[in-house]
């Protein structure tokens, strides 16, 4: 039992939420055995229809996929995912620019369905005999010291009792395990709504063909606001608009809809088609983007939060999903320690694991409020070269950022403090460089004037 912290052979384990990161920490922990009960809100999404107004599909990154290799389902998502080498930009006069993720070796991430990836990782783990799933069961309250918790069915309206010896909670950003934790003395919590929403739209096939290169990240980069379009498996793209609730706002009629499109993204207006563009824009509200941080991420040995219920980020580095994966991985890591004590695990867990999703945090929305620059100005293209030739020159010490965020798997507080040290460096010898030519310019005019002074 795990009265004396020992974990015992096996532990009956609840996880709420059966989204992408519930499901794959069910693979993660009934792999090892534990009975495992999985607890979602909604029906079994493999029956449902598309939700629509979610981020449809997602991009796929290195640290995803190590977690996907470690339950056998890697090569499986690969192929139903489809290689993005690059960014494609769109500029005003509909001209596409292509700037690739690393050019040397070509490396890529990949489009997957939300859907399509969540089935997955629900089939594979219904096949665990100590996986046991419960659809409409929304946990509406709990006491986990005792390990009790109370669900609702939300068609029936019954209730549901059930209890467990750990609860981790994969509920998403408004958690309801987090919301029940708020109350724990030394619990720290903040979040943050930024002032960007999104609204998703659609490019349908061209005559059964992608209506735009297919392996690419498509971005129209506008200032303040940005579309950005990823591939789907049906040849349609999964076009996120972000822009302030303010300008969603504006926009009332279908006139002044169009005459948006026509001004900032003239030429997404054929590839959506204007009907579709004016239904799908008002059929849908833009929806909110929040970032949370929370510490610790558990209490004792009974609770854990994991994914966007312990770090919710924003969009803008494509790391949500792949960093709550990685949650996963470091968390069976952990476990895999031979007896080690199951509240040893949760605290060395939050200890390690908070650092690294603060820094991603941090990192999102940085690129959110740099996104006006962000793959666009002159200033991020000479870094971006600087960053390339650095890179070839020291392979080992020099990563720019978004290969380490994107293409390893290094911890993500090591890649924003390479980023700082990177920073430094170039600061200094930026300073070093101007301060040697001043010298230089001072000394020659100083000569020109004196050997004129001398000529008179
Ligand atoms: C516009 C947008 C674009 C994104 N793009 C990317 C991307 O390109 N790459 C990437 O890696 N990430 C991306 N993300 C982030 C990614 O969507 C999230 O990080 C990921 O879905 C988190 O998974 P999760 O399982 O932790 O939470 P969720 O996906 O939110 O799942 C939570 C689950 O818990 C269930 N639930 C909630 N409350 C309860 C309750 N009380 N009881 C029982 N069940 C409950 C919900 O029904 C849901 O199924 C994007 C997000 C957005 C908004
Ligand atoms: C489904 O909805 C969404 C919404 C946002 C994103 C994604 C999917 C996937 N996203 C990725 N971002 C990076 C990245 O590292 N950066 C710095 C970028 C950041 C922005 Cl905002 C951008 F537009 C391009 C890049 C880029 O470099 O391509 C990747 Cl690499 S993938 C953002």
């Amino acid at each position: 039992d795990t009265s004396n912290g020992k974990i015992k052979k096996t532990l009956n384990i609840a996880i709420i939420g059966g989204g992408l990161v519930g499901s794959m920490a069910a693979l993660h922990l009934g792999k090892k055995g534990h009975q495992i009960h999985l607890y979602e809100y909604r029906e079994d999404i493999r029956k449902a229809q598309l939700a629509k107004g979610r981020s449809i599909n997602l991009s796929l990154s290195a640290r995803g996929r190590v977690a996907l290799a470690e339950v056998g389902l890697e090569e499986e998502l690969l192929q139903h995912g489809i290689p993005m080498y690059g960014r494609m930009l769109h500029d005003l006069n509909g001209n596409m620019t292509f700037v690739p993720y690393d050019r040397n070796t070509k490396q890529c991430i990949y489009s997957v369905g939300r859907k399509k990836l969540n089935e997955i990782l629900l089939n594979t783990a219904e096949k665990y005999t100590n996986i046991h799933f419960n659809f409409n069961r929304k946990l509406i309250s709990a006491r986990f010291r005792e390990g009790q918790m109370e669900f609702k069915d939300p068609i029936t309206n019954e209730l549901h009792k059930a209890t467990a010896d750990l609860v981790i909670g994969c509920d998403g950003a408004y958690s309801a395990v987090r919301k029940n934790m708020l109350s724990t003395p030394g619990f720290n919590f903040s979040q943050s709504y930024i002032q960007h929403g999104y609204l998703e739209l659609c490019i349908p096939a061209l005559d059964g063909q992608f209506a735009m290169p297919h392996n690419y990240l498509h971005i129209w980069p506008r200032g303040e606001f940005m579309m950005i379009a990823l591939p789907n498996q049906d040849k349609t793209w999964t076009v996120t608009l972000f822009m302030p609730f303010k300008k969603f706002e504006d926009l009332k009629s279908a006139c002044d809809l169009v005459q948006f499109f026509d001004e900032n993204f003239p030429d997404a207006i054929p590839l959506i088609g204007e009907k579709r563009l004016i239904s799908d824009f008002f059929s849908l509200k833009p929806q909110h983007l929040i970032s949370i941080k929370c510490y610790p991420y558990h209490i004792s040995s009974k609770v854990l939060l994991l994914g966007d219920a312990a770090h919710a980020m924003v969009p803008f580095y494509g790391q949500g999903m792949n960093a709550g994966f990685e949650d996963c991985t470091i968390l069976s890591r952990i476990l895999d320690n031979p007896n080690v004590q199951i509240a040893d695990v949760l605290k060395s867990f939050s200890e390690c694991r908070h650092q690294d999703a603060h820094a991603i945090c941090d990192l999102a929305m940085y690129n959110y409020i740099e996104m006006r620059d962000l793959v666009r100005t002159r200033k991020f293209r000479i870094r971006k070269a600087l960053d390339e030739f650095l890179h070839k020159l020291m392979p080992l010490k020099w990563i720019p950022l978004y290969n380490s965020v994107t293409f390893t798997t290094m911890p993500y507080r090591k890649c924003l403090e390479n980023r700082n040290w990177q920073d430094k460096v170039l600061t200094r010898t930026f300073a070093t460089i101007l301060t040697f030519t001043g010298c230089f310019v001072i000394v020659y005019l100083y000569n020109i004037f004196f050997a004129l002074g001398n000529r008179n």
